[in-house]
């Protein structure tokens, strides 16, 4: 089969889904790239599930089409509810490579560095019915990298993971994205978002309503832009020390002499506003984003 030299790894084109009357994904499209991670943000119901599930090939779209460059790639995906089921991991691990044809010796020593790497080796012939929701996690997402996939799919991945599993896990994702698998995966932690993802595709009631590539631009997503007056350099510079702050730029051309506009985390903007005017300042607007004027390598004053 000959493939468009920029072809991605899966193309997925105004797809639809509907459950019965009920439209719960309408018009997406997305590029899965190699050697890079998707995050898929939104709230409950927003249809990130569903599309994963439909990426995965195990529920096909009601409209629209999903392209895979090559369509035997080996995929992995890890649910998100996955059952404690009445074998050990090694019995269940075992069965999975062998359905797929995975040489025995081979087998072996993947389980073995998956078990390690999970912290589960001293656990691997006990019944997973007495595993507790991080280790049931863990056999998950063991299985989703048995076949050393081109394309993971994983579906709230640190879900009942403790901070240690999660850095680890962590680890081992963006080692597999340097070599090359593409990753989509739901999440609600920022942190993991921001540290693996290289877009974010934001879902709201099945429409895809936002989508960011880059670490900055999705900084910015979740930033507030201040534009405040009345301040001395000093308080600007004291401003500019506090936790949250992002950049900052005069705007005396749009609004006036002495006007400032900074751009904070909007975890920090009451704090900040508050800042601002226990200062003796004046607040003209606050607005989501950073004013439209950022431009990178821009510094406190
Ligand atoms: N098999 C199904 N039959 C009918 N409706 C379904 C089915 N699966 C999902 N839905 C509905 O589709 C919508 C999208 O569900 P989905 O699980 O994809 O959302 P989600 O964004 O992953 O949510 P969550 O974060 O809660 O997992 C929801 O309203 C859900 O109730």
């Amino acid at each position: 089969m000959r493939h468009e030299p920029d072809m991605p790894l899966v193309e997925v084109n105004s797809i639809g889904k509907c459950y019965g009357k009920r439209q719960v994904l309408d018009g997406i499209c997305m590029r899965v790239e190699r050697g890079a991670a998707t995050a898929l943000i939104g709230r409950n119901g927003s249809g990130k599930s569903t599309l994963l599930s439909i990426l995965a090939g195990l529920i096909q779209p009601t409209s629209g089409q999903v392209i895979y460059e090559d369509p035997k790639v080996t995929i992995g995906y890890a649910p998100e509810i996955f059952p404690g089921l009445k074998f050990t991991p090694e019995q269940y691990l075992q069965s999975i490579g062998r359905i797929s044809g995975l040489e025995p010796l081979e087998l072996k020593r993947r389980i073995g560095e998956l078990m390690e790497r999970f912290h589960l080796a001293a656990y691997r012939s006990h019944p997973m019915p007495s595993f507790s929701k991080g280790m049931l996690q863990k056999v998950n997402l063991m299985q989703s990298l048995l076949m050393q996939p081109k394309l993971l799919l994983l579906d709230e991945p640190l879900s009942g993971l403790d901070q240690p599993a999660q850095q680890q896990l962590m680890e081992l994702l963006l080692e597999r994205k340097r070599e090359g698998a593409a990753i989509v995966f739901t999440v609600h932690e920022e942190q993991m978002a921001q540290a693996l993802a290289d877009k974010i595709h934001m879902l709201q009631g099945g429409r895809t309503v936002n989508q960011i590539t880059g670490k900055e631009p999705w900084q910015l997503q979740r930033s507030a832009y201040i534009v405040c007056s009345g301040l001395t350099k000093g308080q600007q510079l004291s401003l500019a020390s506090r936790p949250g702050f992002l950049s900052w730029k005069e705007v005396t051309e749009e609004f006036g002499p002495e006007h400032t506009g900074f751009t904070v985390k909007r975890s920090v903007s009451d704090d900040f506003l508050r800042e601002v005017l226990g200062s003796g300042g004046s607040i003209l607007s606050v607005e989501p984003g950073d004013g439209q004027g950022y431009t990178k390598g821009e510094t406190a004053p």
